[in-house]
């Protein structure tokens, strides 16, 4: 049995009036890739930053429910939302890397959390750049601005960048959408092998995306999850008739 990473219960979102998400309770477990699908609109990404509080800055934005990470109850009041954010990392649709050095956008995040020390944070450069496949290309350039990468490389520093604070979830919100076939195939690989030690939870539009890279699929629609389950059982013998219409491509 697999150690649940992450769990949702009853979780709803609502912008002002508008409910977005509707009581949705989904387990998302270690060492797997869980994929949210549905057509646009029917409230993915809102559900995804919830995870980690990025929600928190929307004004009007109201959640209900309950978010657990193991035993920690991520909307407690004695959440801190900076250490949450370390251990829930996110990566968004346009690659954002900052405006600074391919080895600063990684050096920041463990330095701003207390490691100061220039050997361990050369060390954890060098292990985040070889876990996201990117140290090869970049070893001898650390110095240069991360904006001269290309657009896949710039994904991948963002995922370093994330793996850099020791999280143990990884949100991502359709991180290949804006890429070329070759750079999506580098980040699939990637998140394959990501899985290995993380709890990787990805929004994505491409149902072929998600057949190759997840473990499990949670069908959204209008809010609603209509259906969680193996991703082999999502795409080969759907339960519900709302799925089969999806991935056959009768709508959305
Ligand atoms: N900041 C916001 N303020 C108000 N309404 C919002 C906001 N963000 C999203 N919504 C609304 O919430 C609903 C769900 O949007 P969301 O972006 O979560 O859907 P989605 O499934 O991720 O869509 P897409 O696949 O197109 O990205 C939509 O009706 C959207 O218009």
């Amino acid at each position: 049995m697999t150690a649940i990473g992450m769990s949702t219960k009853n979780l709803s979102v609502y912008y002002s009036d508008k409910q977005a998400v509707k009581n949705v309770s989904l387990d998302f477990q270690a060492k797997q890739v869980t994929a949210l699908i549905g057509p646009s609109g029917c409230g993915k990404s809102t559900f995804l930053r919830s995870l980690n509080r990025m929600n928190d800055l929307i004004p009007d934005c109201k959640i209900t429910g309950e978010i657990w990470i193991r035993d920690r109850n991520v909307n407690g009041p004695d959440t801190d939302v900076v250490l949450l954010r370390q251990r829930i990392g996110m990566v968004w649709q346009k690659p954002n890397p900052f405006h600074k050095s391919i080895y600063e956008n990684i050096a920041f995040g463990p330095r701003y959390h207390g490691t100061k020390n220039k050997k361990q944070l050369d060390e954890i450069v060098e292990q985040s750049l070889r876990k996201a496949a990117l140290w090869e290309e970049t070893k001898d350039r650390l110095h240069n601005s991360a904006l001269a990468l290309s657009g896949g490389q710039q994904q991948r520093l963002c995922i370093a960048r994330s793996i850099a604070v020791r999280p143990d979830i990884i949100l991502m919100d359709e991180p290949a959408s804006a890429l070329d076939p070759v750079s999506t195939s580098k980040i699939e690989e990637l998140i394959a092998e990501l899985k290995r030690e993380y709890c990787i939870v990805i929004v994505t539009h491409n149902m072929h995306q998600a057949a190759r890279v997840s473990d499990k699929t949670a069908f959204f629609l209008t809010g609603e999850v209509v259906e969680y389950d193996l991703t082999t059982n999502i795409f080969t013998n759907p339960q519900k008739q709302e799925t089969n219409d999806y991935i056959t491509g009768r709508f959305g």
